[in-house]
């Protein structure tokens, strides 16, 4: 993170009387500590002079201010910042000298302003901006809440249903509906915009628009009681959805103090909030988060060559199943026409009908019109041969995995495609070096693995071999910006990725419930840990026939640390095969319910016998009295409770054991995966853990929360595990030495073996 002592604000007096002040901190004004000192320098002296009647602030390069500077936040929280003291800057720059001056003063906004930039805004008597505009208060989505006024403010100007939702969804408004809301009061053309807060500004002093304080603004507010009930509600489902989270609450707190007990207790509330939330893990695992996806597309050795993309105008897909499809409506929905490729009438025909339904669900949920759907669909062309492919920029092949058959593919794109087509392949698992063999592009094809559905999940793994050139992944990293995903450069192996960390995630569930533990109990865990659901509910919906296919790539290029197990294929066997089949480890009603099913111990048994292993009492929930020594039930019957209940309670894994032995190894995996330079930084395995996986995004992803719990500590969980069940939770190398030198798992390396 960089220093917080950079910005400023520059300030230019008008014949009009109208002081001009301009934040300057690129690239997005943020609102460092210099800034808003020199900010408060700029106000004083505009209202020392006399020849100043009224003040204008605005951004310069056209963004009114990203908000508080997020580059501070680390040394704030590690104290090497020094504090401002409590109240400072919301209080005494925003509140008395910014809204409480006696000049009034406009906020003249264009691009955006968001977080303080847009509390700032507030505390000025009135808003013009461009219609481009976006105002917001993301910072709950930074494990934040507003701190420099705008619970108190937000309320006041658009109404508290309204302001709660922007501020829990971290939900900007585009100017119009701000207009609409009252949160900006005009919208003036780009190139009129300072003129006409200006002119504003002289208005509000010669009393002809109204010198309004948003603070002190009560005709937006909803009744008491009624506000209550916004409250109460807005309690409830900030619960439900983020039982974990704790700001949401301190954020609804606040709000409500300024309601009840009137704007400045609510400022006060919000000034001791905002310092607790800064210190929390939340707040540091959601930065860390916040600045890994930005450094994401930041590749050692290839962005940083100064290649320009190449435009990319037109691509095509080969297979229309569901991957295919999904790829296709993520280019089309960015406005790419695509060209889909099938091998008969009939696939094809299913492909665009995918494509089709994918678009109308847009439609269904209110985020597209019918007439758009038309417009998206007709960047779709449907082929049966390669004839239209001699125009293209880059191919995605998304057939199925086989070897040969992508091989001759590969062949068939060099015939057909001109020179400087990108050849991409959606591969999860094979070999890209062995896709490419039958041709001589090896520098120009890529791996361009998407997440299913393609057009919803935002990760997009660009994986190089050593011979994929450096503008081919620049101009997919383009490609990947524009249609909204999030990309990792990686290198080439089995899993790439997020595959090689979901491998250890799913074998260590299953070497659980093979050793007693029960599936739905560590569903239940590690989905109150936070993951959307648990490994067995993941299993059923990705269906058996995937996870045996993968599992196998694993068990064959791993098999030192591969935990077998034929119980998904035993189940599969008996036509459970996940919720397709409408019985998994779940069974499924007709609205796709999922409720347990005792029959599964039957099968655990089963596979507990083939695997040749025990129930260990230490991690079974289901073992009897009767089962135990009885030198150990001697001593539990002279005990009052002793009772199997009483037993199974003593014998339970904690929820904390489940996910340790569930994420550990996932942790280790993850070192190898960096150790081996497939990953280049260990911030794109949070991003890859948190988009591909469902890791928590506040727990700051795979390697953060590693080290929130530390390199030592893992590794002396896995060693013992390890000794108890084997090489599968043998601690790599990497993670070895990290936890001899207790040094953190993230660092950087000092000899990475980087593969790529
Ligand atoms: C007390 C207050 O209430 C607390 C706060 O204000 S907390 C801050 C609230 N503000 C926010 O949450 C906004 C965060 N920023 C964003 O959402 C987006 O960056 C944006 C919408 C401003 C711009 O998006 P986009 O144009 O896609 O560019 P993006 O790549 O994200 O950002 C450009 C650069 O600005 C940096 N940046 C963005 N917002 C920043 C901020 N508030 N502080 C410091 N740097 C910021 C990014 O890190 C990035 O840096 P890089 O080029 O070195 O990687």
């Amino acid at each position: 993170m960089g220093s917080s002592t950079k910005g400023r604000t520059i300030m230019e007096v008008g014949a009009d009387g109208v002081a001009l002040i301009t934040i300057i901190n690129p690239p997005v004004n943020s609102l460092s500590l210099d800034v808003l000192h020199s900010l408060k320098e700029s106000y004083e002296q505009a209202l020392r002079r006399d020849d100043v009647k009224a003040i204008v602030i605005t951004g310069s390069r056209g963004k009114f201010s990203g908000g508080f500077d997020i580059t501070a936040f680390g040394g704030l929280q590690g104290g090497k910042i020094e504090q401002p003291k409590p109240g400072y800057i919301s209080i005494e720059i925003i509140s008395e000298t910014l809204e409480g001056a006696r000049k009034p003063s406009v906020a003249a906004i264009d691009g955006l302003a968001l977080g303080g930039g847009l509390e700032v805004a507030m505390a000025c008597h009135a808003r013009i901006s461009t219609s481009t505009a976006q105002l917001g208060l993301p910072e709950l989505q930074l494990g934040l809440i507003p701190g420099f006024g705008g619970t108190q403010r937000l309320p006041r100007l658009v109404g508290l249903s309204k302001a709660l939702e922007m501020m829990l969804l971290s939900k900007p408004v585009k100017a119009e509906e701000a207009h609409t809301l009252g949160l900006v009061d005009a919208i003036a053309p780009p190139d009129e915009l300072v003129n006409t807060a200006r002119q504003w500004a002289l208005d509000i002093l010669e009393r002809r628009r109204p010198w309004v304080a948003s603070l002190y603004k009560t005709d937006k507010l909803e009744p008491l009681g009624e506000a209550r009930e916004i409250l109460k509600f807005a309690r409830i489902q900030a619960r439900k959805q983020a039982p974990n989270l704790r700001h949401p609450l301190v954020c609804i707190d606040a709000i409500e103090e300024g309601i009840v007990s009137g704007p400045r207790a609510g400022l006060w509330k919000e000034v001791e909030a905002f310092q607790e939330v800064l210190q929390s893990d939340t707040c540091k695992s959601l930065v860390n988060i916040f600045f890994a996806q930005r450094g994401t597309s930041k590749v050692p050795g290839i962005t940083d060559l100064g290649l320009v993309p190449r435009r990319v105008k037109k691509v095509a897909i080969l297979g229309g199943g569901l991957m295919g499809s999904g790829i296709a409506t993520a280019l089309i929905l960015s406005n790419y026409p695509v060209i889909l490729k099938e091998v008969n009438e009939k696939f094809l025909q299913a492909g665009i009908g995918r494509v089709k339904a994918n678009l109308q669900s847009r439609v269904k949920k209110g985020k597209m019109t019918q007439e758009k759907l038309e417009r998206t669909l007709s960047l779709l062309n449907g082929v049966l041969d390669y004839e239209s492919f001699r125009d293209v920029d880059m191919v995605i092949e998304a057939v199925i995995e086989n070897i040969s058959l992508k091989q001759q593919i590969f062949a068939d794109l060099e015939k057909f495609c001109p020179p400087h087509c990108i050849l991409a392949s959606n591969t999860s698992t094979i070999d890209l070096n062995l896709i490419g063999e039958r041709t001589k592009s090896h520098e120009r094809i890529v791996g361009a693995h998407f997440f299913s559905p393609a057009h919803v999940m935002p990760l997009l793994e660009i994986v190089r071999t050593q011979k994929t050139s450096p503008q081919v992944i620049v101009d997919l990293l383009d490609v990947g910006k524009k249609i909204k995903k999030t990309p990792i450069v990686v290198g080439n192996c089995t899993g790439f990725a997020v595959n090689r960390m979901f491998f250890p995630y799913s074998q260590a569930a299953i070497l659980l419930v093979e050793r007693g533990t029960d599936v739905y109990q560590i569903d239940r865990a590690i989905t109150k840990f936070g993951m959307p659901m648990g490994p067995f509910r993941m299993v059923d919906l990705v269906g058996f026939g995937v996870a045996i296919a993968t599992g196998i790539q694993f068990v064959e290029n791993f098999p030192e640390r591969s935990y077998k197990s034929m119980l998904i294929p035993m189940m599969q066997e008996d036509q459970r095969a996940g919720e397709a089949t409408r019985k998994g480890f779940y069974v499924y009603d007709n609205k796709r319910k999922a409720s347990p099913d005792p029959e599964i111990k039957k099968y655990v048994e089963k596979s507990r016998i083939i695997s040749g292993v025990t129930v260990d009492p230490k991690v079974s929930l289901s073992l009897s009295l009767s089962q135990l020594p009885t030198h150990i039930k001697g001593k539990l019957r002279s005990h009052v409770f002793a009772n199997d209940c009483i037993w199974t309670q003593l014998m339970k894994l904690s929820d904390k054991d489940i996910v340790e032995m569930i994420f550990f190894p996932v942790v280790n995996e993850a070192c190898r995966v960096l150790a081996e330079g497939i990953a280049v930084k260990a911030s794109d395995l949070d991003i890859a853990a948190v988009m591909g996986m469902g890791f928590p995004p506040y727990r700051g992803g795979i390697m953060f929360w590693g080290d929130s719990l530390g390199s030592k500590y893992i590794y002396s969980r896995l060693v013992e595990w390890s000794k108890m069940y084997g090489e599968f939770f043998k601690p790599c190398a990497y993670l070895t030495e990290r936890a001899a030198k207790g040094a953190s798992l993230s660092a950087a390396m000092e000899q990475a073996k980087s593969r790529l």
